[in-house]
Parts: C-alpha cells; structure tokens; sequence
C-alpha cells in the first residue's frame, strides 16, 4: 500500500488536478465557438458519449482499453504536432503518441500490467497486442528522426527524444502525468484560450466543469464497494474516467470544430 501511495495515488491525484482542467475547457469552447442553438444538444451528446464508453468498458473491457490507448495516441502526437507545418504529419502524430500508449505500458510491463489487471483487461492480449505494434512504431520513430534530419530540423526532436529518454527512468504514472499535466494539457490550455474572446470567462467556466468532474468522481469513490483497495478504485475512476471523458474530448476538438468552425489547425 505505501509503495502504490507513490507510484499510482500520488500521479493520479496530481493529473486529476493538473491535467483534467484542460478537458474542462470544452464548457467553454462549446459555449463561445457553437452557436447558440445547438449548444445544449452538444453538451448532451459530448455527456452521452462519455456514458457509452463507460458502459462498453463494463460491458468490454479490453476492446475499451485497445480502442483508448489508439484514440490517445492519435490525440496526443496531433496535439504535440498541431503547431508545426510537417511534410508527413501522421508519422509524426503516431512517433509521438506512441511514447506514452505503447513504448510506457511495454518498456514498464511489471508495473503497468496489475494496472491493466485493475481495470478489468485481458492483459496477455494487451502485452501480445503491444509487443507486436512496438517494432512497427520502433521503425516509425526512426523514419521521424531520420525525415527531421534530412530537412535539417533537428530541433523539431528535441521534445520527443527527450521524453523518449525519460520513460524507462521514471515511474510509468509519474512519466505520463509530467507529459499530461505540463506539456499536453499546459498547451492545449494556452492554444484554446489564445483563440477565445472571453478569456476569463472561460477560464472561469472551465474551474467550474472541473470542480463538477472532480465531485463526481469523489462522489463514485464514496459508493464503490468497501472491499475495492484505494489504489484499484482510484485506477478505475480516473483511467475509466478519462477514457469516457477523451473519447467526446478528441471528436470536439481533433474533428468536430476543424471541420465545422476551422477552431484550431488543420493537419
Ligand atoms: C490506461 C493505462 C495507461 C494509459 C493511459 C492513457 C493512454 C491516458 C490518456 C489520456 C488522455 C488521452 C487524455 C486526454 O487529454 C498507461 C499509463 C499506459 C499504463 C497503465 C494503464
Ligand atoms: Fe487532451
């Protein structure tokens, strides 16, 4: 118990705090960019959604966790890359993304699969699963230093091979919760913040949605079953949470406003 204090209690409470908020610009991004019309039938649906990936983590976990740990690649290298003109921009998207949701789980096997094992998967599946792609990504990660060189950006490395590095030195939550909390939720804060009118009144909306998301979790924690360890229900909670949350999350921001109101950049 005092070691999973550390490496699973401990990062999961700081990305709830630092990380969640991030998500919970999209009060805000809904309210200022979607006309007014169609504003609560967004909410509903983005709340819909979040209820079916709960219910199909219930109903199938391990289909959840291998849909989850792609949807978050994708969402985290378009996010690292949305700000650069690249030649080739989804082996830069998948290069990046799959630091944290293939080369951490893998490269981390012991701790990472009583976590897995917590949230109901069929481990053996997710470890075949992630040995197989991890070759292919090895190649996509060498095809990303080998394209940034030949076009003499060699800075354009310097955040991806630094968090390359970092990975097998760090605790696996405690890696993923620097990269969540101060690199992908610290600038998708600053982009959608840069490209709203209303400043602090979305940053005042969006302390609101977190304090909300952050009540009921607390809330679920209350109710869940007294036999369930600390460290198993705060797994459950956040990772089922976040992936529920991620799902209406990436459609908003990497599909919906691109297409619909040109928010943000296009790859
Ligand atoms: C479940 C799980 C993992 C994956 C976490 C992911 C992929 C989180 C993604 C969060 C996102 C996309 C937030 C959105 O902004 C680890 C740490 C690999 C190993 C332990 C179990
Ligand atoms: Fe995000």
């Amino acid at each position: 118990m005092d070691h999973s204090l550390f490496t699973v209690v401990t990062p999961i409470l700081l990305m709830a705090l630092f990380g969640v908020p991030h998500g919970a610009l999209d009060a805000a991004l809904i309210k200022m960019t979607i006309a007014p019309n169609r504003q609560v039938f967004t909410f509903v649906i983005y709340s819909a959604i979040a209820l079916i990936c709960i219910m199909v983590w219930y109903a199938l976990p391990t289909v959840a966790m291998v849909l989850f740990l792609a949807l978050s690649c994708w969402h985290f290298g378009k996010s690292d890359v949305v700000d650069q003109k690249l030649s080739h921009p989804q082996l830069h998207i998948i290069a990046r993304g799959g630091i944290w949701t293939l080369f951490l789980p893998l490269i981390h096997w012991p701790s990472t699969e009583p976590i897995f094992a917590q949230l109901r998967t069929d481990t053996e599946l997710i470890k075949i699963g992630l040995t197989v792609i991890l070759p292919l990504w090895a190649l996509g990660f060498c095809a990303l230093i080998y394209v940034a060189l030949a076009a003499r950006k060699v800075k354009s490395l310097a955040a991806p091979v630094l968090a390359l590095a970092l990975v097998p030195l760090l605790p696996p939550l405690w890696s993923l919760g620097l990269y969540f909390c101060f690199w992908h939720a610290r600038r998708h804060t600053q982009q959608t913040v840069a490209q709203l009118s209303n400043r602090a009144n979305a940053r005042r909306l969006a302390r609101g949605i977190t304090a909300l998301t952050l009540g009921i979790a607390l809330m679920v924690f209350t109710i869940m079953p007294a036999e369930i360890s600390l460290d198993t229900a705060m797994v459950r909670i956040f990772f089922v949470g976040i992936f529920a949350l991620t799902v209406p999350h990436m459609i908003l921001i990497d599909y919906y406003l691109p297409r619909t109101y040109s928010f943000g950049t296009h790859l």
